[in-house]
């Protein structure tokens, strides 16, 4: 076991065996639950499976020194929970880049466009239309709780590919809905429940908010997501045990006692698990899980997005006029953005969304195939925006499959499990407590469902100390 260098020598309360709180998980779910509980007078202790803090946000750093998000980077205005939490830290938040024209890659094409409308005709414009009506509406007669109720059962019996199957008829329209699965999911259309896409419709306020840059891309954190959960961590001076994976928890009704492999055991009169449901099932439980709970966590599925970065000496594509927006309908990388430092004179970083879920060469997987992934990666920019992508400083990307103690990167429920078993996300089970961006219905999976969900286990357990 090793302790977070934060205050590495101040743990007597964790040394005597027992204290208030136990969080499990130290990413921002678990780190701002541990904040707010330790600010509430609770003797609090993080237990962190990895060598690292922040989960699902991680800043890494370029050879050039430049912060690179690997996991999560942007908020929108829509999103208040983080906002108010960024605010409430000092973090300053960095404008996305949108000034120029757009790329859309189609049928062979490339297109430049302006502003949110692609250029897909009037035949794709009127079935994109069509669809994100209808979308909208689905997601409007939901919840809250969205995911409650008959109407939310009948969605969730069908797959979202299915519904996109019966509902849109042009390639654009289906290209355009794909990337906002493979975005928002990680994940193929028929492995997605519909419920799940029109409840995360419902959530951000509209399709629009999920696809455009006015939206939930509108703002990056200022020097990356892990500034946030770094801050986090600094302030909780010492309750942070890294490399400390929760494997077993005991319970009683009032108390569990917690353990892991070469750790002592350590009671609490309430354990809040901040895994998503899939990562909890390492949790080993006696007396085992209600059948609903255990079931949840057994067929709970998370999608895969793989993130890759490319680093130039400047962002040259704005020289022609372009935001580095772009999509297309063939190849590794589908979609890329300028994720560039906000000083004119700095490096220009180009973000690409790799899908990884539908590669024709299963090599390309392998966790050793970052050179040609690469390549890959490099043959569709170039298709895109020409030779000048061809030579970056550095190529970065991380591998969310291969990350331990992490069952994917965004939830990507199947039909069948939401509508029936979405209670068992949050219901507490004796000393038992659950957070983690997976369990918010507004803005799951997403840094505001992690702030949300923290914020709403904290008064679960305020409240149950009354
Ligand atoms: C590639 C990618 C891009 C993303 N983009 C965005 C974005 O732009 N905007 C946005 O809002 N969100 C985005 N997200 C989602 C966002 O990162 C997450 O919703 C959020 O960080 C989840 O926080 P969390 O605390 O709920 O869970 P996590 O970050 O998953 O934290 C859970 C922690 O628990 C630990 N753990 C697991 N099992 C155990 C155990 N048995 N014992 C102890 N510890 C354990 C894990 O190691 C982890 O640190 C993205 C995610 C990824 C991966």
């Amino acid at each position: 076991m090793r302790e977070h260098a934060a205050g590495a020598n101040h743990l007597p309360t964790v040394r005597s065996g027992e204290v208030d709180v136990v969080v499990v998980g130290a990413g921002l779910a678990g780190l701002l639950a541990a904040r707010r509980l330790h600010q509430a007078g609770m003797n609090v202790v993080v237990c962190e499976a990895k060598d690292r803090l922040g989960g699902r946000m991680l800043t890494t750093t370029s050879t050039a020194g430049l912060p690179v998000d690997a996991g999560a980077a942007w908020v929108g205005p829509g999103q208040k929970a983080v906002l108010a939490l960024l605010e409430e830290l000092g973090i300053a938040l960095v404008p996305q880049y949108d000034d120029g024209a757009n790329l859309l890659h189609m049928d062979g094409r490339t297109h430049r466009y302006q502003g949110s409308v692609p250029p897909v005709g009037l035949m794709g414009l009127f079935d994109l239309g069509r669809a994100q009506y209808a979308l909208d509406r689905m997601a409007h007669r939901l919840g809250p709780p969205p995911w409650h109720g008959a109407y939310a059962r009948r969605l969730d019996a069908q797959t979202f590919g299915g519904w996109m199957r019966r509902h849109v008829h042009t390639h654009a329209g289906r290209m355009v809905l794909e990337a906002a699965a493979a975005g928002g999911f990680g994940c193929r259309p028929e492995a997605l429940s519909l419920l799940a896409f029109a409840a995360h419709v419902g959530g951000a306020g509209g399709l629009s908010s999920l696809l455009e840059v006015s939206g939930a891309l509108k703002y990056r954190i200022a020097g990356g997501a892990g500034s946030l959960t770094g801050r986090l961590a600094a302030d909780l001076d010492g309750r942070i045990l890294t490399g400390h994976p929760i494997t077993h928890i005991s319970r009683t009704d009032h108390t569990a006692c917690v353990s892991g492999p070469g750790s002592a055991p350590v009671t609490a009169r309430h354990v809040l698990i901040t895994t998503d449901p899939a990562t909890a099932q390492a949790i080993a439980h006696d007396p085992p899980l209600p059948t609903a709970r255990a079931d949840l966590q057994r067929r709970w599925q998370m999608g895969h997005a793989s993130k890759s970065h490319l680093i130039y000496s400047r962002p040259w594509w704005r020289d022609q006029g372009l935001t580095g927006a772009a999509v297309t309908d063939r190849g590794l990388a589908r979609m890329t953005f300028d994720v560039s430092p906000p000083d004119p004179d700095a490096p220009g970083v180009l973000l690409a969304f790799v899908d990884l879920g539908d590669v024709d060469d299963p090599d390309l997987l392998r966790p050793g195939a970052t050179p040609e992934r690469e390549r890959r990666v490099l043959d569709d920019l170039e298709a895109l925006f020409g030779e000048h992508v061809r030579a970056p400083l550095d190529y970065l990307e991380h591998d969310w499959a291969a990350e331990p103690w992490q069952s994917g990167c965004v939830p990507a429920p199947p039909p069948g499990l939401l509508a029936s078993h979405h209670p068992w996300l949050t219901q507490p089970i004796g000393p038992l407590h659950w957070a983690g961006a997976e369990t918010s219905y507004l803005w799951e999976g997403h840094m505001e469902g992690a702030v949300r969900s923290a914020d709403r286990a904290v008064t679960e357990i305020l409240t149950a100390r009354q």
